[in-house]
């Protein structure tokens, strides 16, 4: 286990450079199988998340290289092998295995995926995706075992239930190399489907309309990647900082953003009455004394994101008047709650609605990150609140936050890792 100690209630000020979207990286990694070259990608963020696939592609007998943010993947030696549980539950992305090794091999053998523990997370528009394109699947205690029919996958025409980021990659990573069109309907809109989107077409996919309701894809036989992906910023790192920043109170510039990525975000802030500047690439957080509560709804994108919701909450909490919170996505993603009324929050959860009340001193507590997200918000919380903060099991928030330690230094902070590893 690894922890947190932040010394708190110091004024922050300084640059804080965003790194490459962990969502966008974890779904790349393992769309890099389907290359019959080697890949390499650019901004790739210094994170568990890309650790533990690494591994992973090394058990499919992969190499990988990492200097400093460029990774290289070279999978022309791959061997099929089956990926039980274990490392393949130590993230949720791992299920990008399932998707992209059907459409290398015709078949995978997978554990149900881990990640954060945010309420249920079923897998079954992903399975009906892999059924649709004639792959036949299994769950045979805990392990999905996915065969495509001698003759191949075969491009189907896929209605999603519900909007899933998971399970329009998966299958857009199965369709890719399957015979005739596939096509998603409801697919989701992130910006980092976009991302693996551009990555597969730029080795030789056609995949059409994503960003929109409606992807099209036109398999093709073979990948083969002629030059670097640069990996988009991370706009959940990103607003994290912003929420910081702002709740904070001092001078923060954060570099490396796409802004219209964070437009629901940022419509809160302004909202709230934060003091924004917007540049091309950046977003310069100035002293806002006067900030308002407001409401917040999750929803897909370009809704609010549900990741955002708990790196917001300490900003609501330094806010005049009560927030109300509901994540549609996840209505159960509350594990920062109670820890944060150990700090002396005045925070409620009833029936899927979190209440925020401004205006409460936080004070320094031993809390446990239980989640990603969690361990954001009460790491944020810690460096507002006077006193020492432990924030134990950090390494959910190591899990997908790039070089925070480091980064939270160039802001001034005084925080330290107990426990470091070596994530590169
Ligand atoms: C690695 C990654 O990119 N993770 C993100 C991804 O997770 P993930 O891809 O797992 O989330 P989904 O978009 O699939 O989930 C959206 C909703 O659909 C439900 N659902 C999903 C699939 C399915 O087969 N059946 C089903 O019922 C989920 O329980 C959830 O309520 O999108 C989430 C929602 O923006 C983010 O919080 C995660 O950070
Ligand atoms: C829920 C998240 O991640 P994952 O899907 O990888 O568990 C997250 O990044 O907030």
């Amino acid at each position: 286990m690894q922890k947190l100690v932040i010394n708190g209630g110091k004024k922050l000020s300084g640059e804080v450079t965003i790194g490459g979207a962990k969502n966008s990286t974890v779904a790349l990694i393992p769309a890099a199988i389907l290359s019959n070259t080697p890949v390499v990608l650019d901004s790739v963020p210094q994170i568990r998340d890309v650790k533990n696939l690494r591994s992973i592609l090394k058990d499919m007998n992969v190499t990988s290289e990492m200097n400093n943010d460029v990774l290289k993947i070279d999978p022309t030696n791959i061997q099929f092998a089956e990926l039980p549980s274990g490392k393949v539950s130590s993230l949720r992305a791992s299920y990008y295995f399932m998707g992209a090794m059907l459409g290398r091999f015709g078949k995978a053998v997978v554990g149900f995926p881990g990640g954060d523990d945010i309420g249920p997370r079923p897998i079954d528009q992903h399975i009906k995706g892999f059924e649709a394109l004639g792959a036949h699947v299994e769950n045979r205690h805990g392990q999905i075992i996915i065969t495509a029919p001698e003759e191949g996958l075969k491009g189907a025409k896929i209605f999603l239930d519900m909007v899933s980021v998971g399970a329009t990659i998966n299958v857009i990573l199965a369709a890719v190399k399957a015979k005739g069109t596939t096509i998603i309907e409801n697919a989701a809109k992130e910006p980092e489907i976009i991302d693996l989107a551009t990555f597969l077409n730029n080795m030789g996919a056609t995949i059409r309309g994503v960003g929109t309701e409606t992807i099209r894809i036109e398999g093709v036989d073979t990948l083969r990647s002629n030059n670097a992906h640069t990996i988009i910023p991370d706009r959940i790192e990103a607003g994290t900082y912003l929420s910081l920043a702002a709740a904070n109170g001092g001078d923060i510039l954060v570099k490396n953003i796409i802004s219209e990525h964070l437009d629901a975000f940022l419509a809160k802030l302004d909202e709230m009455g934060v003091n924004l500047e917007v540049g091309e690439d950046s977003i310069y957080v100035k002293p806002s004394p006067n900030l308002k509560a407001v409401n917040i709804k999750t929803m897909p994108y370009p809704g609010f994101a549900t990741d955002l919701q708990q790196p917001i909450t300490p900003l609501l909490m330094k806010a005049s008047g009560e927030a109300m919170i509901v994540d549609t996505i996840y209505p159960k993603r509350v594990k920062h709650i109670s820890q944060l009324t150990k700090m002396g929050a005045n925070i409620t959860s009833e029936n899927d609605l979190i209440f925020v009340h401004g205006g409460a001193q936080l004070k320094g507590a031993n809390v446990s990150a239980d989640e990603i997200r969690a361990g954001a918000c009460l790491m944020i919380a810690g460096l507002l609140a006077d006193g020492q903060t432990v924030i134990d099991h950090a390494e959910n928030i190591l899990r997908g936050y790039d070089q925070v330690v480091w980064k939270l230094h160039c802001l001034n902070a005084d925080v330290k890792l107990i426990g470091e590893d070596d994530l590169v």
